[in-house]
């Protein structure tokens, strides 16, 4: 479903002209599977979200070619993007919600941009809605809603398009732990039922322990290894693997790191 080869970004030093570039994610490739739920761990600074944000070139890359379901995405038109990214939803850690819109009206807007007519557009918001359980709220604006909520209408809004992939960008790191469970049991239905492939960045490995199939780590914009969660004898081989996976709690905390 997802294919990036020898993908990298790099961006302009802002040291000035004659300071060398900064890059934030170096030659990776990355295969995703129809159905998997993808996760992409590491310290922050590690180039996680970067490479998210390659595999629906929210992110131009540097190097490399970005294939989701089959197409070259680097390759196409403003345009032919525009139709392909239906396919992708994204959410992010702080919701990105439009704050002068309702619950409603923010999912509308993803059908909206996607050119579908006014009265569909109600029928099929409000059907994301009550699958994301919210459809009491869908009249409430973004303050007045908890955290979880504003997430729940994110992932309504991602999912208005009927996208194959949904990028979660930290999604659960705003959440309290209860709220968090409950989102990601939420993702790992929405994996199962709709058959939605799942990338996730996240810096807690619980989150990866609970939901994912595979999971790459990333150091200094490096994959520098990936691990089959389905394998329960899965061992990370590289230092900061084991660190992650080892820390009793599941939950890391980078100063510990030497
Ligand atoms: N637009 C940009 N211009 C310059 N540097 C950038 C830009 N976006 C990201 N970077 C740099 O690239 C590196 C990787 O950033 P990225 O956000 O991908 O890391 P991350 O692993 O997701 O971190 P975090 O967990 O803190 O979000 C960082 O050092 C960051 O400062």
């Amino acid at each position: 479903m997802i294919h990036l080869q020898n993908v990298s970004k790099t961006y302009p030093s802002n040291q000035g002209k004659s300071a060398p570039e900064f890059i934030a994610v170096q030659p990776s490739s990355l295969q995703v599977e129809q159905g998997q739920v993808y996760g992409i761990v590491g310290f922050s600074g590690a180039g996680k979200s970067t490479l998210l944000r390659l595999i629906n070139l929210l992110e131009v890359p540097t190097t490399g070619s970005v294939h989701v379901d089959g197409q070259d995405l680097t390759m196409l038109s403003q345009e032919e993007l525009r139709i392909a990214r239906r396919s992708i939803g994204m959410i992010f850690q702080n919701f990105n919600l439009l704050s002068n819109k309702t619950a409603l009206q923010n999912v509308e807007f993803a059908l909206d941009v996607a050119g579908i007519d006014a009265a569909s557009r109600k029928k099929r918001a409000l059907e994301c809605l009550d699958i994301v359980g919210l459809s009491d709220k869908a009249g409430h604006y973004p303050a007045q809603l908890s955290g979880g909520q504003k997430q729940r209408v994110a992932i309504a809004r991602a999912l208005a398009n009927n996208p194959k992939v949904l990028l979660c960008d930290e999604p659960t790191s705003a959440l309290d732990p209860h709220t968090t469970l409950s989102l990601l049991k939420f993702l790992k239905e929405i994996n199962r039922k709709w058959k939605v492939t799942i990338v996730i960045v996240t810096h807690e490995i619980n989150v990866v322990k609970y939901l994912c199939d595979e999971v790459a780590v990333m150091e200094n914009g490096h994959i520098i290894e990936t691990l089959d969660m389905r394998d329960p004898h899965v061992q990370p081989s590289s230092k900061l693997g084991r660190f992650l996976f080892d820390t009793a709690d599941g939950f890391t905390k980078e100063a510990d790191y030497e």
